[in-house]
């Protein structure tokens, strides 16, 4: 091999400080060799004793992988200027960090060229990662005995985050998820590992709002909120409708006194030095946003407000009446994908939603709110909870009141995250195959192993309560004797039920049906069904089954039709 192969760029640019190695030596020492000069290679046949007195034995140095001469010149002569030692690390134009793979060791350019590169090693030197392997697992294990008591109190020592959007970690907010039964579809499947610890269970569920937003609908804006929770994984959701929020003609009709549908724990202060673009973007601002705005009205920091425009409760209580507010009107509503999103008519989930934000949303009339109040709910409230009944003696007495007055309607759905009954949806299609066998809705949630209804209201209650209405009362819309008693064990003041009507049955019952026909196709025409297929009236056998499976078997608080009886 004529030495004119010798890679002299790459010896030039060794760095000074490293003598080369016996390994350098005997590569060089090969490639500048005549070929013939070498002994022949040692072989398992070849003993010492066999080999000749004058051939002087070369053996090539032991490394890691066998090297071809030709292959290592070849790539020297073709590439930078790039040294054994950096084989495998990227060549950068000059940029002054990292000049060498290891620190003790800086490259120094030959002085005569001018190098037109540096290497930098892609990662630290080896001790610099042991060093941050050994941290990371420390901090590790500090996380794992330390747990979320710590996230909870001491937001503040967590690590420094540019916008501090989550104050607690998610899998430090959520835990797993809750139990299920099991059934025999899933004989493998071990519900024990998830199940929360008897202290846990007899404990309320801590709720935390994490974000929430302004939301157009066809039935007026609206501030959908997104709840954590330490019961379940599930993101439950609190869709407020509160015109005073948003409308400066609703804020001064409404009455006084009237308090926004707030959370208490969104609008608290995070953490110390929490700045406006954080409470914006989780939703912690008063009025509406307007495009641009870098400054929040915050509820948190009333002292902050100065210039910007008077808090609402101030305004409201400057109003000159003395009307008593209708209570806001509450939804409690589980999710149904495939009622709500693909329109089905096996049951009536999709028109209930769309139902129940309409009619929070309607304005009320404050004198019909108080002569409901003398009436017992045709059904009563069901299972021996006991609304209050108003003093008969006011029915009588003329008052301002008895002057219907329209105030803003306002109200929240509490959207839990309970898909089919608290089964699943997996669960639910199941039993919708077991009913087209001629099962009803409980019967196919019996023979799955479930319950017939497996929903639970903790979470609600606790969200109820982080939006301020636990104790100034609500009306709770539902036929579902199951919630009304739920909600009023978890400590939440219900001062009356409302029924849901299917609006099939509306029509049916009051026998006005061509007007009201009309009317609900007006309605689906004007301001259904957007965003809810089919957000007209809904009807169809297996929803009448359904309905009429409720009323019967579930001891839903509403009449069936006489005409479908
Ligand atoms: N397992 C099961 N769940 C169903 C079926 N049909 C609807 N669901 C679920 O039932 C729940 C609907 O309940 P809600 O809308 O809260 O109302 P409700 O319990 O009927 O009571 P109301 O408040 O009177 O409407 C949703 O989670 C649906 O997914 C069914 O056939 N089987």
């Amino acid at each position: 091999m004529p030495s004119t192969y010798l890679p002299t760029r790459n010896m030039t640019h060794q760095p000074q400080h490293s003598a080369p190695t016996q390994g350098d030596l005997d590569i060089l020492s090969l490639l500048t060799s005549d070929s013939t000069n070498l002994g022949p290679l040692p072989s398992a046949s070849t003993s010492q004793g066999q080999q000749g007195q004058g051939q002087k034995k070369r053996t090539l140095p032991k490394r890691d992988s066998p090297m071809d001469a030709l292959m290592i010149s070849a790539v020297i002569a073709g590439s930078e200027k790039i040294s054994r030692h950096h084989f495998g690390h990227g060549a950068i134009p000059r940029t002054g960090t990292y000049a060498s793979c290891d620190e003790s060791r800086p490259s120094s350019p030959s002085p005569h060229l001018p190098p037109k590169f540096t290497m930098r090693s892609t990662q630290a030197p080896r001790s610099e990662r042991l060093r941050l392997e050994a941290e990371a697992k420390a901090k590790l294990q500090n996380q794992g005995s330390s747990t979320s008591q710590n996230a909870a109190t001491s937001p503040t020592s967590k690590p420094k985050r540019k916008m501090s959007i989550d104050p607690v970690p998610i899998s430090q907010t959520l835990q797993l998820s809750s139990p299920s039964s099991s059934n025999y579809f899933h004989p493998s499947h071990s519900s024990l590992s998830i199940l929360p610890s008897p202290s846990a269970r007899n404990t309320r569920p801590k709720v935390r709002c994490m974000a929430r937003t302004r939301i157009p609908t066809p039935h007026g804006e609206l501030f959908l909120h997104l709840y954590h929770n330490s019961s379940d994984t599930k993101e439950h959701l609190a869709i407020v409708i509160d015109p005073i929020q948003l409308d400066e003609k609703s804020k001064t009709s409404a009455p006084k006194g009237r308090k926004e549908i707030r959370s208490i724990s969104l609008d608290s202060v995070w953490r110390e030095g929490e700045t406006d673009m954080e409470r914006i973007v989780r939703g912690a601002y008063t009025g509406r946003l307007l495009p641009g705005q870098t400054t929040s009205r915050s509820p948190a920091h009333p002292e902050q407000e100065g210039d910007v425009e008077m808090g609402m409760s101030e305004q409201l209580d400057q109003l000159p009446n003395e009307d008593v507010d209708v209570k806001p009107l509450v939804r409690i509503h589980s999710e149904c994908y495939t009622g709500e999103t693909i329109g089905s008519m096996r049951c009536d989930c999709g028109e209930q939603l769309d139902e129940a934000l309409r009619q929070i949303a309607l304005p009320q009339h404050l004198k019909s709110q108080i002569s409901q109040q003398f009436h017992q709910h045709a059904h009563g409230t069901g299972n021996g909870i006991a609304l209050p009944t108003p003093d008969p003696s006011r029915r009588s007495s003329p008052s301002p009141l008895d002057e219907s007055r329209t105030v803003p309607g306002r109200g929240v759905v509490i959207y839990l995250r309970q898909e089919g009954r608290g089964i699943g949806l997996l669960e639910k299609i199941r039993a919708y195959n077991l009913q087209d066998l001629g099962n009803d809705t409980v019967t196919a949630n019996l023979m799955l192993g479930h319950g017939a209804d497996e929903r639970k209201y903790d979470v609600a209650a606790e969200i109820l309560r982080d939006l301020d209405l636990a104790e100034e009362g609500i009306r709770l819309l539902t036929n579902n004797p199951e919630k009304v008693e739920g909600l009023s064990k978890e400590g939440i003041r219900i001062v009356e039920r409302v029924g849901m009507v299917p609006r099939d049955w509306k029509c049916t019952t009051q026998g006005e049906n061509e007007e009201k026909e009309k009317e609900y196709a007006e309605y689906r025409e004007r301001r259904a069904g957007v965003g809810l297929i089919g957000g007209g009236k809904a009807r169809g056998p297996e929803l009448e089954k359904y309905l009429r499976t409720k009323v019967e078997r579930m001891g839903h608080m509403i009449d069936i039709p006489e005409n479908l009886q």
